[in-house]
């Protein structure tokens, strides 16, 4: 009652005690709790509740601790002390009500407190559509505020809905807004209640936008959380549950094991302090996840490599070579270079050994060999093919950043040998290329670096694996294409050709028992005639190794077995020369390679390929032209300079081979080397054409008997050549008994197979002149033989 008796104008006396609010705006109608701390205003204070209990309330401009008239705020609040309480520290905690809007006129006192003459603002509108319409928007506006904010006070709104005036609503709702002091002070200045709902309006309208925006980062934010925690939580509380009923969480168990196994795998410390970060990596990731297929591949490669599996050497020499005899026939130097090799690893056990490279031809025995060391010496044996590897990758492993990468070769074949020291074939590293993607070559280097190989990093693990254990043997099928880089670090075993008499050897000793063997034969049920071996030999294989000849016994002998067990053949089974075709179809090669007869124009070369050696035939025809030299037979660059050489040489001859000058100039010369269709090259068939371009010219005949090889110089020198020892085995082979070759490689003959040497009578030369005199017949062609076009 006393509020609605004091809202009236003129109850407000015209001079007001006017009391200074640092910070503070009172609106009218509001009831707000006030501290009093100042001398001054507790003065006021205790004046007003003695008197009519009403003062005037102005903000001050600034929050001066002794203000002035000038700082103090002209429109201001006129209100009622409703309670007032004495604090123990004689501050006054009060509670006044707003009444209505004041305008300071005139300061008339400053002391002991302000007192103003003060006018009372009037405040009355007409409620239009228009600011109904305000009132309505500002109200949808509030609700829209409070639904954003979660402890919004519920009765703020209901109070809010009840308010009739619209200038009283305006305040209300600037009241509870979040409006800053100096806009809270604008408002309660704005005196026209059109403005004053318009500026509330924006202000909250502002304010709306501000939660908006930070309710939107704040779902945004938790909805993350919420993700991941709800997750945490649901783990937290399976694995409560879990426990409640004695079971262990499976990923728990998983990881535990994981981690056992490291353990057991015998990690070094290196490596255990990787695998421990992946482990606590796995223990965070969802196991569906891409993420968690990687890293636990990963940590199974850790897990199943030997890091600490060494198999114990077995240094017993006798025992090697026993094992080595019992697996190859012959080789014996090389069997005796691996023995010494074993005796000095026996004496110094960690002996940083030179690495052996096998070099031959296919079929020879390298591959078996390496198996054999591996069973002397009781390690497990691996073999990779490094042939056609171009990419580094291949060598050293992909970074596990790749999609599906995956360790390299070597640390492949470590896993599947099982243990730390296996012996380890590095097959045809004479094939290894390079390009963009890197050297494997280089990669390779470090495997074998003695030291380095300690701590070899393959990109996939990142963690260094001690290789140097590992017995590393090469094998290569020629030396020239081997990087240098390699070859420097690896000690060179040549395991050139076999004979016909080792092949004989090989097969009666090893190849036919084995396949026996491994058809479940006896050998009373099948023997092999020497003469029908030989025709295999010579007829179905031609080849420097024995791969073939094995394949062709293996394949007689399934045919027997074959009948046997469908028991269309129940006696012992020879077999003799005359069967072979029977079982083996027409002979594939004709034997006995060297010319039919004693031939002008035709000499036979002694050539080296990389299935061993071979003989070939070197074709000159004096044809007529004018002086050119034809040459035909896919001959690479070196041999076509080696041509026109021999050509130059034997022109310098012409006056002692009785050769008119003027033949030449009317002639052009055609050199062809069968098989056109085979690339050849090299420099060692320069005697070979000289001495048909010769026999062309001088119409006498080449033995034919007589192979032969050597580098010829314009003046004829004859130079020394390489591959001596499987050429000699190829005449032998194609039933030369003579060879001519530069006697600089006589020293080359000591490799040479006694039974060979005896069958071939060696010519050993330093001219060409003696080549001619060697190989040409002294008779010259009769007229019958000549062919009719030849001119000359
Ligand atoms: N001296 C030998 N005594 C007994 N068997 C042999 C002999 N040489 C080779 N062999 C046999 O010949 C076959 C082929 O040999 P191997 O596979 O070792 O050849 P390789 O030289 O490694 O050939 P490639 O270069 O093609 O790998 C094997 O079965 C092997 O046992």
């Amino acid at each position: 009652m006393e509020e609605r008796e004091l809202n009236q104008t003129q109850d407000i006396p015209e001079v007001l005690p006017i009391l200074p609010l640092r910070e503070t705006v009172v609106y009218p109608q509001m009831l707000i709790p006030l501290i009093v701390g100042r001398e001054k205003s507790i003065r006021l204070v205790e004046d007003a509740l003695s008197g009519n209990k009403l003062i005037g309330m102005c903000m001050q401009k600034t929050p001066v601790e002794d203000p002035t008239p000038d700082d103090i705020y002209r429109i201001g609040t006129v209100g009622i002390i409703v309670r007032s309480l004495r604090f123990p520290d004689n501050t006054l905690r009060l509670f006044v009500q707003g009444l209505q809007r004041i305008r300071v006129i005139e300061f008339l006192e400053t002391e002991p407190y302000f007192k103003a003459k003060v006018e009372v603002i009037e405040e009355k509108v007409e409620k239009t559509v228009e600011i109904e319409g305000m009132m309505r928007n500002l109200l949808n506006l509030f609700q829209k505020m409070a639904s954003l904010i979660p402890q919004f006070p519920e009765e703020l709104l209901i109070n809010a809905m009840n308010i009739q005036e619209p200038g009283r609503l305006a305040d209300f709702i600037a009241f509870n807004t979040n409006l800053n002091i100096n806009e809270k002070q604008e408002i309660l200045e704005t005196i026209d209640v059109k403005e004053r709902l318009q500026k509330v309006t924006y202000y909250l309208t502002r304010e709306l936008e501000i939660l908006e925006i930070a309710n939107k980062i704040q779902n945004e934010v938790k909805n993350e959380i919420e993700k991941s925690q709800k997750e945490y939580f649901l783990r937290q509380q399976m694995k409560a549950i879990q426990k409640e009923l004695g079971e262990i969480d499976p990923r728990e168990m998983e990881i535990n094991e994981l981690r056992q196994k490291l353990q057991e795998a015998k990690l070094p410390p290196e490596a255990m302090k990787e695998a421990e970060r992946e482990l606590e990596r796995l223990s965070l990731m969802p196991p569906g996840s891409a993420e968690y297929t990687v890293t636990r591949t990963y940590l199974d490669w850790l897990i199943s490599l030997p890091w600490a599996i060494s198999t114990e050497d077995n240094l017993d020499i006798k025992r090697a070579e026993e094992i080595l005899n019992e697996d190859h026939y012959d080789l014996e130097k090389v069997k005796e270079r691996i023995l010494e090799y074993l005796a000095v690893r026996k004496l110094k056990s960690d002996m940083k050994g030179p690495i052996l490279c096998f070099v031959g031809p296919p079929g020879v025995g390298k591959t078996s060999l390496g198996k054999s060391i591996a069973r002397a010496l009781g390690r497990k044996f691996v073999r990779i093919s490094l042939g056609g590897i171009r990419d580094e990758a291949e060598i050293r492993g992909h970074r596990r950043t790749y999609v599906g990468a995956l360790p390299g070769r070597i640390i492949q074949g470590i896993r599947k040998a099982e243990s730390n020291n296996p012996v380890f074939m590095l097959d045809e590293i004479d094939k290894l290329g390079s390009d963009f993607r890197g050297d494997p070559a280089a990669a390779l280097l470090e495997v074998l670096d003695p030291e380095q190989n300690n701590a070899f990093v393959d990109n996939y693990l990142g963690v260094p694996f001690d290789l140097s254990k590992v017995m590393f043997i090469a094998t290569a099928n020629v030396l020239y294409t081997i990087p240098p880089a390699l070859l420097d670090r690896m000690e060179v075993i040549e395991l050139p050709g076999y004979t016909e008499y080792q092949k004989m050897g090989i097969a009666k000793g090893f190849l036919i028992p084995r396949q026996l063997k491994e058809h479940g034969l006896e050998k009373e049920q099948i023997e092999f005639s020497d003469d029908a071996i030989r025709k295999i030999i010579r007829e179905y294989t031609r080849e420097a190794g024995v791969r073939n000849l094995e394949r062709e016994i293996a394949s007689i002998i399934r045919k027997v077995a074959k009948g046997i067990a469908e028991g269309s053949i129940t006696e012992k089974v020879i077999v003799k020369v005359e069967d072979v075709p029977k079982y083996l179809g027409p002979e594939k090669y004709t034997y006995g390679m060297k010319g039919e007869k004693d031939e002008v124009g035709v000499a036979t070369g002694l050539a080296w390929t990389e299935a061993g050696g071979d003989i070939l035939f070197v074709e000159a025809l004096v044809v007529e032209g004018k002086g050119n030299l034809i040459l035909t037979g896919k001959l690479g660059e070196v041999m076509q300079e080696s041509a026109k050489t021999a050509l130059s040489y034997v022109r310098s001859k012409l006056k002692d081979l009785n050769v008119s000058y003027e033949l030449l100039e009317k002639a052009d010369i055609h050199v062809h080397v069968p098989s056109g269709a085979i690339p050849k090259d090299g420099p060692s068939a320069g005697v070979t054409i000289a001495t048909a371009i010769a026999s062309a010219l001088t119409r006498r005949p080449v033995k034919k008997d007589i192979g032969m090889t050597g580098e010829i110089t314009l003046r004829g020198k004859v130079l020394p050549v390489g591959g001596i020892r499987e050429k000699v085995l190829a005449a032998h082979r194609a039933g030369l008994t003579a060879v001519i070759m530069p006697k600089e490689n006589k020293k080359d003959l000591e490799e040479i197979p006694e039974e060979v040497k005896k069958e071939i009578t060696f010519y050993f030369v330093e001219h060409a002149d003696e080549v001619l005199n060697l190989a040409l017949l002294e008779v010259k062609e009769s007229a019958e033989q000549r062919n009719p076009e030849r001119i000359g």
